[in-house]
């Protein structure tokens, strides 16, 4: 039997970074997803070997159950029901069977998303061989929370092949978990979270487990309700970057400078506050929309020089907001910055050959465009070949 899991992308209308020092921060799910399925072998196929498969950048690796059972004895065991964080002794492990792969030298971001899985892998189901493959409709690394994703998925598609979870396996096609299980999952894939981002908030996890749009602080989530409809341009400057680094210097200049700091973090704080009221608030008519979209835009702006003031912008989001500014649309960064995705709001009104216009404007200068579904679902199991 073969389990498939796949769990969205996310954009974050306000509050990246503040979110990780305590601020509120509003985050929608989007429809692009990431998918990871998971078989065991059967006695005939005689394989002894956990490999793991990455789609998107074309590579396989392989580790016999045997090197695991050695580089890593203390994992034989196994407690899917507790998600615990990787110890440093099993960090240093990880670290040496990802440093033997010999990544190249373009890859090596991959390191971490590869110990996340021996780590979520080995903890949920023990030294046991499979086969588990990845592939992502996201674009890695550029702040649509590819790593969440990643993460998320597979810990679903781990723990609906655990003993820990009573599932209809013969439930045909995509389903849900329930709220405990969910629960769960959110918990493992912040695990991973934590050896991909190094110090992550847990927004990008929540919201790819759950779904929908939510307001998250301090680990805590509230579900949104909003029958506002949102149309953002996703602009992919295709500058790498990377998340953990971008986290920690906004930590470095935190700690550098802690009033004026804080003072942006709470700025931020009532941004997203304001954000969430603003999606949530009934609409009465037309012009209550156009109204909100101003306010929107307009907390966007403000959302963006804040990311500015934490250090986290870069020249590339800078074209992109003069840009659009001819426009008069306003737009702000997504997820970790310095590079990456940036969220342009399209208003309701907004004609369409205006925006084919902007588009055609941002990919002459070599960005690429999509327009998002935001808002869908979150993770979803589906299972194949149950007899
Ligand atoms: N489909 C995938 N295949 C392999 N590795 C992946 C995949 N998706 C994510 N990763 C891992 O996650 C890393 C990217 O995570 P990172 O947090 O830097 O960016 P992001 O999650 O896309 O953006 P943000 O955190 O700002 O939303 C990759 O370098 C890789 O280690
Ligand atoms: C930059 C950050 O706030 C969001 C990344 O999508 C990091 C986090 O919250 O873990
Ligand atoms: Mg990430």
């Amino acid at each position: 039997m073969e389990v498939r899991a796949r769990a969205p992308g996310k954009i974050i209308l306000a509050g990246e970074h503040a979110v990780v020092h305590g601020s509120t921060a509003v985050a929608a799910a989007i429809d692009l997803y990431t998918y990871v399925s998971l078989r065991f072998p059967t006695p005939e196929d005689n394989d002894e070997t956990l490999k793991l498969q990455l789609k998107d950048v074309d590579l396989e690796f392989s580790w016999p159950v045997g090197k695991l059972k050695e580089v890593l004895p203390e994992l034989g065991s196994c407690s899917a029901s507790s998600p615990s964080s990787c110890s440093l002794e099993t960090t240093k492990a990880i670290a040496l069977l990802v440093e033997e792969l010999k990544l190249p030298d373009s890859k090596t971001g991959l390191a971490s998303g590869i110990s996340a899985f021996l780590w979520l892998y080995t903890s949920v189901h023990g030294l046991k061989p499979a086969k588990v493959v990845v592939n992502s409709e996201l674009p890695l690394g550029s702040g649509l929370g590819s790593s969440a994703a990643l993460c998320v998925a597979l810990s679903a598609a781990l723990l609906a092949l655990s003993d820990s979870l009573k599932l209809d396996f013969s439930h045909q096609g995509w389903q849900t978990f329930g709220d405990s299980e969910l629960d769960l999952v959110n918990k493992w894939a912040f695990e991973g979270e934590k050896i991909i981002h190094g110090r992550p908030s847990g927004i990008d996890n929540t919201v790819s487990t759950f779904g929908n749009m939510i307001k998250f602080r301090s680990g805590e989530l509230t579900r949104m309700k909003t029958n506002m409809p949102l149309k953002m341009l996703v602009t992919n400057t295709k500058v790498g970057r990377n998340t953990r680094a971008l986290v920690a210097s906004v930590s470095e200049r935190a700690a550098r400078h802690g009033s004026a700091m804080t003072s942006v973090f709470k700025a931020v704080d009532s941004i997203s506050e304001e954000v969430a009221a603003i999606i949530q608030s009934p609409i009465s008519d037309e012009l209550a929309i156009t109204e909100k979209e101003e306010k929107l835009g307009e907390l966007m702006e403000m959302t963006q020089g804040l990311l500015q003031c934490m250090g986290v912008s870069h020249a590339s989001i800078e074209t992109v907001i003069k840009t659009t500014l001819k426009y008069k649309l306003a737009t702000k960064l997504t997820g970790a910055g310095g590079g990456g995705c940036v969220l342009t709001l399209l208003p309701t009104l907004l004609a369409g050959t205006v925006v084919d216009k902007l588009i055609a404007e941002l990919e002459e200068c070599g960005f690429q465009c999509l327009i998002a579904g935001i808002g869908g679902s979150g993770m979803e199991i589906s299972f194949s070949g149950f007899s």
